[in-house]
């Protein structure tokens, strides 16, 4: 068990926030689950790293560590140097030099490079330097200036080494701006982006490529972070032991079968449609018929059982015709359905096992009606779009998968007497996407080039998009249609007592899992050029083929 606040609780004294569910009793410590395989990449916090770093050496002069570090980081030098025909001996490699250990990591870096004939120079950015990594240095060969000849030297170089601030940056840090056409390896991390959140100064140092030590850091994943930080390579330092629980799990494509955790017996084989999932889908209006037939396609194409439909007249048509597998429901139907699923929950034919609500949704009375009345029968559901705008934050006991965009996560948040600005959330998303998770006791699922899911204890897992073109009008309803059919086809552990967070864990790998497989339909979308909504849901089918389903 972890105390009240858990370690994200940072304390702001313009918010005081109330979780929807108060007791300190229902935060477990984030546990990995058994049969988790090592695929779901842990992530801590930069400074977590460094704390584990210091613990693991002996005294304040020991460079084990940072020689390991350096070691690696010549190497992928040496890679980027031979990639395209280039040559290892007489390159021009300069190394950004900062005051601290991330420019040790560097000198001893540009050490063992000049150690292979590249002509190493090292530009000292700050008053100090690392003494012995200087050291080294001199006795291979490599050399020294100053800033004043940095652009001149940049007009000819190879590659640069990012070895100015790493793990220990401060705000408000000086950074030389580098020309967009030369390359650069990184170490640990992109110098001027916040190794715990993700946050990156304006002037940021971009990498091609970057070698992170240790362990892979939040501020490498989510934010600007992973969108400077080129490809990253992680290197071992032992550090386990002096390592405290991840802060999130990155997940990816091979990650699927362990997030959707599947029955895979004879009998699920022999399942009847019933069986493999009725999700309900309360979307669309007169404004916004488009949603509502995206989120139904992308719902029957993600291996769904049976579809139905509430929907205004003015869709009616529309989603009959496009996404003829769907079965409308009308009102008196629904009722009736609602009523049998509150006495017999959602097992059997004839039952709706969970509900999608909310693309192109707009609020009336009608649909608040519906709205009500669904949340009430407490099915398993994904809300989105409209749906979030007419929910209230507070406890209940429905499992629920929220989709906010950074806007929408805004408004979430207001709601709940948060007051945090959209530069808050940019800077730093998984902490907010968590108070969120708890004001409105669900999954948060924060959508964007990193989505974050997030439950109320504070498990996260991060999904990259392999293309910012998913970034299109739709996409988003698309998820929801694939978010429902997951939900609609799950077995949740039972709902009793101590369980709670073991269901919020589960919804969580749901949420992951949806946004794996609409990740990957956009990576398959993209190679075939530029990418709509239909796009993404004609690769729909073998996206999710492709990753397991
Ligand atoms: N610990 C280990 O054993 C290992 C560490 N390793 C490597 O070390 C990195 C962490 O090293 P680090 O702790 O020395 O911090 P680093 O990022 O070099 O910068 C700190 C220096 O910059 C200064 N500074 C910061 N912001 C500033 C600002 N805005 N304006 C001006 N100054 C500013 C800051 O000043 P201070 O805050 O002390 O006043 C301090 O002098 C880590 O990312 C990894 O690369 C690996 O080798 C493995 C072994
Ligand atoms: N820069 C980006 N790179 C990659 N994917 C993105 C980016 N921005 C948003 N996305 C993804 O695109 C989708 C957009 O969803 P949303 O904003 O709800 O769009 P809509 O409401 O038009 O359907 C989400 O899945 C989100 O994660």
């Amino acid at each position: 068990m972890v105390t009240w606040p858990p370690p994200w609780w940072l304390p702001n004294d313009k918010n005081t926030l109330v979780p929807a569910r108060s007791a300190a009793a229902d935060l477990q410590e984030f546990a990995l689950t058994v049969g988790y395989s090592e695929r779901m990449i842990p992530v801590y916090a930069g400074s977590h790293v460094r704390d584990a770093e210091t613990a693991q050496l002996k005294d304040a002069n020991d460079t084990t560590l940072m020689r390991l570090a350096a070691d690696a980081l010549a190497h992928q030098a040496v890679l980027m140097l031979k990639s395209d025909g280039g040559r290892l001996y007489g390159a021009r490699v300069l190394g950004l030099i900062g005051p601290g250990n991330n420019g040790g990591d560097g000198l001893f870096a540009l050490a063992a490079l000049a150690k292979r004939g590249v002509r190493a120079t090292a530009v000292l950015l700050a008053p100090q330097a690392h003494a012995q990594g200087l050291a080294a240095l001199v006795r291979s060969g490599g050399r020294t200036t100053t800033a004043k000849h940095l652009d001149e030297l940049l007009v000819d170089t190879d590659l640069v080494v990012d070895a100015l601030y790493g793990t220990g940056l401060r705000p408000g840090a000086e950074l030389p701006k580098i020309p967009s056409q030369v390359r650069v390896l990184a170490a640990d991390i992109p110098s001027g982006v916040d190794a715990n959140t993700g946050a990156a100064a304006p002037s940021v140092i971009r990498a091609d490529r970057t070698v992170c030590f240790g362990a892979l850091k939040t501020g490498l994943v989510v934010g600007s972070g992973h969108l400077v930080s080129g490809s990253i390579h992680i290197t071992d330092a032992g550090l386990t032991d002096h390592l405290p629980k991840p802060d999130a799990w990155v997940v990816q494509g091979d990650d699927l079968e362990l997030l959707l955790d599947r029955d895979q017996s004879w009998a699920a084989a022999g399942a009847h449609k019933y069986q493999r999932g009725v999700l309900g889908l309360l979307a669309g209006s007169a404004k916004y018929p488009g949603a509502a037939v995206l989120s139904a396609r992308a719902a029957v194409a993600s291996g769904l059982g049976l579809l139905r439909t509430v929907v205004p007249e003015a869709v009616a048509t529309a989603l009959t015709t496009q996404v003829p597998e769907s079965v409308p429901l009308n009102t008196e139907e629904l009722t009736a359905l609602l009523a049998r699923n509150r006495r017999n929950g959602r097992a059997g034919a004839t039952r709706i096992s969970a509900w999608a609500i909310g693309p192109g949704l707009v609020d009336n009375a009608e649909t608040r009606q519906y709205l009500d009345q669904i949340l009430e029968a407490n099915n398993p559901c994904v809300l989105d779009a409209g749906a979030l705008a007419m929910l209230e934050p507070g406890e209940h006991h429905q499992l629920r998968i929220l989709t906010p965009h950074a806007g929408e996560l805004h408004s979430l948040l207001a709601k709940a007497g948060v007051r945090v600005s959209a530069t808050d959330i940019a800077t730093d998303p998984i902490r907010w996407a968590r108070w969120a998770a708890v004001a409105y006791d669900c999954v948060i699922l924060l959508k964007g080039s990193a989505t974050i899911c997030t439950a109320p204890d504070g498990y996260a897992l991060i999904v990259h998009a392999a293309t910012p073109d998913l970034a299109t009008a739709g996409s988003g309803d698309v998820l929801t249609g694939i978010l429902g059919t997951l939900l609609a086809a799950a077995t949740f552990p039972s709902m009793t007592g101590a369980d709670e967070v073991t269901q919020s864990h589960r919804l969580t790998e749901l949420a992951a899992a949806g946004a794996l497989i609409h990740a990957h339909a956009g990576a398959l979308a993209a190679a075939e050029g530029t990418l709509s909504a239909v796009d993404l849901l004609q690769e729909l089918p073998r996206a999710a083929r492709q990753l397991g389903l």
